[in-house]
């Protein structure tokens, strides 16, 4: 397994924020970890990253637990998308995602590969060549966030994790988004875990989710095992519809607006829990 995470806990100030977590991701996966505020999925992605310190449990990456491993190692195939690790003012384009070579530097901050030429490549990709040499202030946050994906393929690494990717952009930026580490996913081989709040997102770009309640997992499984109406009541409190995607058969949800159900005489309250009318 390229990840094992066993009986993972994390604690802080004798707070329990994750529980016992167990999972196994395989090399070339989409693993998406989806759950409610607080149920301590950026904790678990920071734990996975090394951020954080584990309290009990083990994690391992490529067969060698995470503790074996040092920052510039780890930096060498594991990268974590993240805004605001973008520089705050001062660089182009070009030069940001150029910075996504250091951990491949030696210490005259020379790289001993040509890597210009993977940086024209990351450009095209990401739309980014007419914008190469404009300063990063001048971004709209959805130019930002493709910068920082550029960053992180620079590096190349095998294993990308992603903390809410698309929060802030709008619905044509996040399939774009979405497609490209998708694509980058398939042909590298690259392995994926990411946090999304968007379940329809989740559902269709990732090849397995992991549903977090209370820091505890509720369940792991394809899309398909997880996005059912029962699961989501039980995690989220509000009933959705499940219905199955029209091209792609991938579940996808509908969210009811109780008010508005109610007010239709679609839904009435019974024993102080929504029911949905036929
Ligand atoms: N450094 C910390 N010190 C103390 N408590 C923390 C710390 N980091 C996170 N927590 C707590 O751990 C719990 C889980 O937080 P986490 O950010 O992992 O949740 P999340 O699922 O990512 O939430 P959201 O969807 O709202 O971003 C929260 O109650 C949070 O307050």
């Amino acid at each position: 397994m390229f990840i094992e995470v066993d009986r993972l806990s994390k604690r802080f100030d004798n707070q329990s924020v994750l529980e016992e977590i167990s999972f196994s991701v395989k090399r070339g996966e989409c693993l998406g970890i989806i759950g409610p505020n607080g149920s301590g999925k950026s904790t678990l992605l920071k734990l996975l990253s090394g951020v954080e310190s584990t309290t009990a449990g083990r994690i391992e990456l490529k067969g060698k637990q995470i503790e074996q491993y040092n920052r510039k190692e780890l930096a060498k195939w594991l990268a974590v998308l993240q805004q605001e690790s973008l520089p705050p003012i001062g660089f182009t384009v070009r030069e940001v995602i150029e910075m996504g070579r250091f951990p491949f530097q030696n210490w005259l901050g020379e790289e001993t590969t040509d890597f210009e030429r993977l940086i024209d490549v990351i450009l095209n990709k990401m739309g980014l060549d007419d914008l190469s040499d404009r300063h990063l202030e001048y971004l709209s946050g959805g130019e930002r966030q493709r910068v920082a994906l550029g960053k992180t393929m620079a590096q190349q690494p095998e294993l990308l994790m992603l903390d809410e990717p698309t929060t802030y952009l709008d619905i044509g930026h996040q399939v774009l988004l979405m497609d490209r580490i998708r694509e980058w996913q398939l042909e590298e081989d690259l392995t994926v875990i990411s946090v999304l709040h968007d379940l329809n997102l989740a559902a269709l770009y990732c090849d397995r989710l992991l549903l977090l309640h209370n820091g505890r997992v509720v369940a792991t499984g394809s899309p398909e095992d997880i996005i059912r109406t029962d699961l989501i009541e039980e995690v989220y409190g509000t009933v959705p519809i499940v219905m199955k995607h029209p091209v792609y058969g991938l579940p996808q949800i509908i969210l009811q607006g109780e008010s508005f159900a109610q007010r239709k005489g679609l839904a009435k309250k019974r024993q102080g829990k929504m029911e949905i009318l036929q």
